[in-house]
Order: structure tokens, then sequence, then C-alpha cells
């Protein structure tokens, strides 16, 4: 069998007496994208960072392509998008992405990867003078330019507009399309659940949940509406299907979990009816990897 792409055992990381990676434990498949997801410090940089070899770990093990991070073959076969930085303020775009290519035995075409990242208009630009999001874009053009085996990217879209963000999208997804495995950390739901194969869900520098998508948000419905805020959800609830759920969160917006079934969806629209209450925008979904991450992680504030 295949050894994975990336490969962490019992990681520990400590700065001082803050133990940021906790005896972290986890694996990124071949040829697949994998979402690290954590709330603000849970210890993704750290971990993705000791991985790509910036970072020594206090513990633990982690092998990168079978090999330790920081070894001299992996530079050729990594690519490495940081949050911010890595480009010389003065390079210009379209001279810096060609000399980068330079670097690899098989790139990519700049100036294609430059038009599919939209920056084909500002090659000439210093990359200084980029907007924030246009400097995001050329450092992960800048990452996936040498056609790597694996690529790190840490928060790609942070502060991207929609537009950007669906270009970057679909350069990581053919990314995995031609066979490169891909590890990103993201704080957006969304983009684990259309990207991902694989999602690790880590707090407090240890993983709490992983999976795929669809197995960690389960088979389970919820319905969902919105309404005045502050109804009877003891009253709602005698009214339900024994073991039935049903919480108002945030306010004015209602979640019944349980067997959500055409009975339990009768019962919940007879029971507003009663009450005078008109139910918006009333619909029968999975629950979200957002819930999922709330619910394992917690709502108060890192
Ligand atoms: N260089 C450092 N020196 C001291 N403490 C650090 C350092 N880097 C990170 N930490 C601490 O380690 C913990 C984990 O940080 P890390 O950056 O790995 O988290 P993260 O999950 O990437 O967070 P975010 O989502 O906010 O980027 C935090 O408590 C952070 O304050």
């Amino acid at each position: 069998m295949n050894s994975p792409a990336v490969e962490v055992v019992d990681l520990i990381k400590r700065y001082g007496r803050t133990t940021a990676v906790d005896g972290l434990t986890l694996s990124a498949g071949l040829g697949a994208i994998t979402a690290i997801l954590g709330p603000n410090g849970a210890g993704k940089t750290s971990t993705v960072e000791i991985c790509e070899g910036f970072r020594k770990a206090d513990g633990g093990v982690v092998r990168v392509l079978g090999l330790e991070p920081g070894h001299r073959d992996l530079p050729a076969r990594v690519g490495i998008m940081l949050q911010s930085g890595g480009v010389p303020p003065a390079a210009r775009v379209g001279e810096w992405l060609r000399t980068t290519a330079r670097f690899y035995a098989r790139p990519l075409d700049p100036g294609t990867l430059l038009e599919r990242l939209g920056l084909t208009a500002h090659a000439r630009t210093p990359y200084r003078r980029l907007s924030g999001g246009q400097q995001q874009r050329l450092s992960l053009a800048g990452a996936v330019v040498g056609r790597p085996e694996l690529v790190f990217l840490d928060e790609p879209t942070a502060g991207l507009d929609p537009q950007a963000r669906h270009a970057c999208w679909e350069v990581v997804e053919e990314l995995r399309s031609c066979g490169a495995s891909v590890v990103l950390t993201t704080h957006h739901m969304d983009e684990a659940e259309r990207l991902a194969d694989h999602v690790v869900i880590i707090d407090r520098g240890r993983v709490v949940a992983e999976g795929s998508p669809c197995a960690l948000t389960g088979a389970e419905r919820q319905l969902r509406f919105r309404a005045r805020p502050g109804l009877d959800l003891d009253e709602l609830l005698a009214a339900l299907p024994v073991g039935s759920t049903a919480k108002e969160s945030p306010s004015g917006h209602y979640i019944i979990e349980g067997h959500v079934g055409p009975e339990l969806l009768a019962t919940v629209t007879a029971w507003c009816a009663a009450e005078g209450v008109t139910a918006d925008d009333l619909s029968v979904e999975r629950r979200t990897l957002e819930d999922v991450f709330l619910e394992l992680t917690g709502r108060e504030l890192r």
C-alpha cells in the first residue's frame, strides 16, 4: 500500500509554557485534498509549518512524502503557500513567477497560471503594489507553478472576493485531478465541504474529529425555519415525536432534529398555524460542516 502524502504521529509543539500541538496524529492521503479546520489558536499553522520544515517539533514523528521535513529532496516536490509573504516586495509579478518556474523540471506555464488567477493585467506590477487579494493569488501561483506532488496551502482564500475564491478552488481541484496531494487549512466551512476529500478538525492541539465531509455531517436531516424570536419550544416539543429536539440558535432561527419525515413536518407546520406563527424559509437539510464544527469546538471566542 502507498504511504500517505503526509503522516503526523503524536506531534508535540510548545512555545514556552503554551502547548500549541498536544499529541496530534493525522494523515493526508496521496492524491487527495485534506482540509485542516480548527478555531483560532488550535495549532493548525504550527502543525503545517512543522510539516513544511519551517519549525521544529518537540515530539512525535512527521513524514512528508515518506521523508523527514526539511529533507533536501522535498523543495523540488512540494509547493508551499504561506499565509503572507514569500515574495520579495519589489519583484514584478510575471518576472517572479517565471523565475520561480525555472527552479522546477516540469513547471506549469506561468502566463497561463497568471491568466487563470486574473493577474495578467498586473504582470509588470511590483508585488508590494498589489492588493492583499492579488498578493494572495500570486502566492498560490508560486506554490503550484512547479507542478508539485504535494502542496501546502495555509488559508488560501482568506480575504479573497467570491470570483477569486472560485478561481482558486478550480486551481486546487485541477491539481488533484493531476494526481497531486493537497493539504490546506481554512476557516471557510463551505470551502472544506466543496473541496476536501478528508477533513480533520483540531482543537487545543488535538484532533477532535476526522472523515469525509459526508461522514462528518452524517445522514441525519434537520428541519429549519425562521420565525419571531422566543417561541415556546417546550410546547412545540410536546407535540413532536419522542426523541425530537428543538433549539433556537441564533435568535429567531429554529432547528428541529430527530426523525425528520412527513409526520414531523406536518406537526411543526400545524403547530405554527395554531400559534399564528409564520414559519419562513422552512427547509429540510442535512447538518452542515459548520454545525458539526461548532458542536465539537464550542462557541466561545479564542
Ligand atoms: N511563535 C510563537 N510563539 C509563541 N506562541 C505561539 C507562536 N506561534 C503560535 N503560538 C501559539 O500557539 C498556539 C497555536 O497557534 P497556531 O498559529 O498554530 O494556531 P492556528 O490554529 O493556526 O490559529 P489561527 O486560526 O488563528 O491561524 C496559539 O496559542 C498561539 O498563540
